[in-house]
């Protein structure tokens, strides 16, 4: 496996530097991770549930101290920012677990503006307005703006989170699975409009993705975790082959090219188990 430590991936332009970070939780072990993530690109995360991507993200953006380790964001500690400062650096979108508030899309996206404003000042400025509207416009839910966000689907929701994320109007931004609940329309996308908001703004995006096929479509530089630790971190078609599959998710597959797009072929044992053609006669003449 192309597997590489540290050193071989740093980048003269690294937007974020972890190194040897530790962390104990649990049963769960974060153990001796360093990685670089490039300034102006786009970076995908990805590993098998529970190998430490979402705890990963919490470090880097100062959620979770480590046991062990530091932290670099643009060449500075992380902790040597002062929470101001750090909140017009860096921010984090995590996953969508828990019931959205009580708001309009547009309350919600003008949240992201929140450390933009000066102390005791409650209303938008007009650049203010003008940010949210842009983000609205980007994300393509302008015409939802005075919606109640319960009222959105799945999908719409997503876009109305990045929105507030992008509105915030840091140099880095790191999504926690922003394509997570929708079809495989929005997610292409969802992938387009963050590949190309990369691309005019030079912000650097750092996904936790689960989707290896997209990651390696969409981004420059790919980190794979297993089980806690770094198993992997490059050029994300390179690093993506059969024994990466195998030996991070225990899974037999081949990656076959459709023009540059990888597409992953699992290996289904078709004599026994597996999604044979037996089982889903069996499955349907049950009805
Ligand atoms: N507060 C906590 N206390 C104890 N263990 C925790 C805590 N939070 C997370 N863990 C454990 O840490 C491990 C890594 O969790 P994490 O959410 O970082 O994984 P992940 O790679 O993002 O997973 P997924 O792809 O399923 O979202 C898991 O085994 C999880 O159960």
């Amino acid at each position: 496996m192309n597997a590489t430590n540290g050193d071989a991936n740093s980048f003269s332009d690294a937007a974020i530097e972890v190194a040897n970070i530790a962390l104990h939780r649990g049963h769960f072990r974060l153990d001796d991770i360093s990685l670089s993530i490039p300034a102006h690109k786009l970076t995908a995360i990805v590993g098998p549930n529970g190998s430490g991507k979402s705890t990963l993200l919490r470090i880097i953006v100062r959620l979770l101290k480590p046991d062990h380790g530091t932290v670099t964001i643009q060449n500075k500690p992380a902790t040597k920012y002062t929470l101001r400062e750090w909140s017009r650096q860096i921010t984090m979108l995590p996953q969508l677990k828990e019931a959205l508030p009580q708001l309009t899309v547009r309350e919600l996206v003008a949240y992201g503006r929140a450390p933009h404003k000066r102390h005791f000042q409650t209303l938008h400025r007009a650049e203010d307005d003008s940010v949210i509207q842009q983000m609205l416009d980007w994300t393509g839910i302008a015409h939802y703006s005075n919606r109640m966000l319960h009222t959105l689907s799945g999908g719409e929701q997503q876009r109305a989170r990045i929105a507030m994320a992008l509105a915030q109007q840091t140099p880095i931004v790191l999504l926690d699975e922003p394509t997570t609940f929708l079809d495989i329309a929005h997610q292409f996308e969802v992938m387009d409009m963050l590949h190309r908001i990369n691309r005019e703004t030079g912000i650097t995006i750092v996904m936790v993705l689960h989707d290896l096929q997209q990651a390696a479509a969409y981004c420059h530089h790919m980190i794979a975790l297993q089980n806690g630790r770094l198993a992997a971190q490059g050029e994300p078609l390179e690093l993506l082959t059969d024994t990466f599959i195998r030996q991070v998710y225990g899974m037999n597959a081949r990656i076959q090219y459709e023009g540059k797009y990888p597409v992953i072929v699992p290996d289904i044992p078709h004599h026994s188990g597996g999604i044979s053609h037996d089982y889903r006669n069996e499955h349907f003449t049950n009805y």
